[in-house]
Order: C-alpha cells, then sequence, then structure tokens
C-alpha cells in the first residue's frame, strides 16, 4: 500500500472530505504551518502523511501524522492574561523550540467577520460561531507540521473545549442543541485523529492577577469582561488540571506559580526548562 493512502477502510473518504474542507478552508488563511496537499487522489502532506494507526494489534482507527508522532508537544494552558504568551515569546529564541500562538488574530477577524467580539457582545446568538471557529483553528495547530523537534502550543482544543465551551453551557448561555453538536464535533475529531500532547504546562495565577493583566493588555473585544468571569474560567481550569474532578487530562501537568513580576517569572521558565523538554521521557 503506498504510504500516502489512508488506511481506515470504510471511513476514508469521510475523513478525506472533512479534512479537505478545513484544509482548504484553512489554506488561504494560515501560513507558518506546512499544509496538506492533494496529489493523485490521496491526501499528503508536504513532510508528512496522514496515516491510520491501526495494526494488527491496534486496531484504533485514528488518523495519526507520519514523523509528528516524534516530536515532543507541549501546550501552555491558564486563564485568560495569564502570560501564556508571553511565556512563549521567551520559549521561542531557543532554536529547537517551535512556538504556536493561540489564533486569536483569526478570531477577531475571519473574512472581515469578529466572532470573538460579538461572542462577548451576544454569548447566547454567537457563542456556537466563535466555538465552533476555536475549535477548527485549533485542530489546525495541533495537526501541521513543523521542522522543530519541540512544538509548544498555546492552549489546546482540549481548553477549548473543557474549559470555554463547558462555561458558556454550564452559565446557561449556550443551548443545549449547540452544545449537543459541539460536543458530538469535538467527540469525532479525539476518538479518529490523533491529537498528542506530552506535557501541559499550567501557568497557575489568581483570577485578581488575570483582571489586572487584562485591563493592561486592553483588547477591545474584552474590555467588558468582569471579575467573575476570571473567576468561572479559573475554577474550570482548577478543576481539570488541579483537582482533576471535571474532564480527563490527556497529558501530565506541571505547575508554574504565574502571579510574579516578569523577571522571576522568566527566572521560573528556566528553571524549569530542563523539566519541560525532558517530558518525552515522562
Ligand atoms: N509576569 C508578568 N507580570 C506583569 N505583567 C505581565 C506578566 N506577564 C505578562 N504580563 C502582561 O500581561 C498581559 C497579558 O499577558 P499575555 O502574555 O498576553 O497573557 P495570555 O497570553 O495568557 O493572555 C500583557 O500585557 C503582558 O505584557
Ligand atoms: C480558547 C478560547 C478562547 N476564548 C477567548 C478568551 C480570550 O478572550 C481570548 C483568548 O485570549 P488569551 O488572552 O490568550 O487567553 O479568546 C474563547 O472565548 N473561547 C475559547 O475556546
Amino acid at each position: 500500500m503506498p504510504l500516502s493512502s489512508v488506511y481506515i477502510g470504510g471511513l476514508r473518504r469521510t475523513l478525506t472530505q472533512i479534512h479537505s474542507a478545513a484544509a482548504a478552508c484553512l489554506n488561504r488563511q494560515i501560513s507558518g504551518c506546512q499544509r496538506p496537499v492533494r496529489r493523485k487522489g490521496a491526501w499528503m502532506n508536504t513532510q508528512a502523511r496522514l496515516l491510520s494507526s491501526r495494526t494488527p494489534q491496534n486496531c484504533t482507527r485514528k488518523l495519526v501524522r507520519n514523523g509528528e508522532e516524534k516530536k515532543l508537544v507541549i501546550c501552555i494552558e491558564g486563564n485568560i492574561a495569564s502570560g501564556k504568551t508571553t511565556c512563549l515569546d521567551y520559549f521561542s529564541k531557543a532554536s529547537d523550540i517551535e512556538v504556536l500562538t493561540e489564533p486569536v488574530s483569526k478570531w477577531r477577524n475571519v473574512q472581515g467577520h469578529n466572532p470573538l467580539g460579538l461572542m462577548y457582545q451576544d454569548p447566547t446568538r454567537w457563542g456556537l460561531t466563535l466555538q465552533t471557529y476555536v475549535q477548527l483553528t485549533m485542530l489546525d495547530r495541533h495537526l501541521c507540521t513543523t521542522p522543530a523537534p519541540v512544538r509548544m502550543m498555546e492552549r489546546s482544543i482540549y481548553s477549548a473545549k473543557y474549559i470555554f465551551v463547558e462555561n458558556l453551557y454550564r452559565s446557561g448561555k449556550m443551548p443545549d442543541v449547540d452544545f449537543v453538536v459541539l460536543s458530538e464535533w469535538f467527540d469525532w475529531i479525539t476518538q479518529n485523529i490523533s491529537i498528542p500532547v506530552d506535557l501541559i504546562v499550567y501557568l497557575q495565577t489568581t483570577p485578581e492577577t488575570c483582571f489586572a493583566r487584562l485591563k493592561e493588555r486592553c483588547r477591545e473585544e474584552e474590555k467588558m469582561i468582569p471579575m467573575e468571569y476570571l473567576e468561572t474560567i479559573h475554577q474550570l481550569y482548577e478543576d481539570w488540571l488541579i483537582n482533576k474532578t471535571s474532564f480527563k487530562v490527556p497529558a501530565p501537568v506541571l505547575v508554574i506559580p504565574a502571579d510574579h513580576d516578569l523577571p522571576k517569572m522568566l527566572h521560573q521558565y528556566e528553571e524549569n526548562r530542563e523539566r519541560i523538554l525532558a517530558a518525552r521521557n515522562a
């Protein structure tokens, strides 16, 4: 069988079509990642190919990316304005680390529309719209191939679902039908596509710290975010990554206290560098 084939029997056409739609949409907008291209009826990537992880011993039927499974994937998690981007900036200076920041600019401007702004104005109407797009762009981040052996991502498809979709639903701002449709999409993606994460670095802050940093950053769409919103997001993160009482945690968690000033944070990042890069062997 040619390496370029997707090896998943009856699921093949459906997966190809779905990936086709996502790739076609994102191809036009995303730079910095290697995009899959179609050749002679089979999906290939310029560096890697989608392959099934199905083997005689392991019939998981998940799509995995050839070669990408050997790379170290670290997700930086934390509340809004906890310092994730600043942390990624620090690690981006290392030549063996590829940094993938959250695609917030896309959420603020997709073909002239601003789903992030719309969601904050009217979450019940626009929550599904934003979260569908967040899910798509996060999946794209997880699937894009990078030359560096270590990839550091801001958040993940998991936190988008377990923190932000969950918050919209629990607060009564997302209708049942929207939640069910998003959840079925999420379940399908995570059951059929391999999304490896080796380590979660959780920047643990108080909501008060985030509130102060949010005000300082002053993103237009976020101006009306109240303290209670950050408290709720904080609690969802704590239940997921610390108390482990809500959702499955996809990787070991390294907690870095992140209320400190910038010099102390940079010092902590340096102190934890080896531990983070050793995650592959954890
Ligand atoms: N340790 C820190 N002390 C004070 N301000 C910080 C610190 N880290 C980040 N900031 C500032 O807080 C704001 C949010 O930081 P950012 O890295 O964008 O957070 P996130 O990516 O988690 O939303 C920015 O204005 C940034 O300059
Ligand atoms: C993942 C995710 C994010 N958002 C919102 C929350 C914030 O307003 C921005 C992300 O900014 P941060 O400073 O990088 O935290 O996007 C959301 O509404 N839904 C999501 O799934």
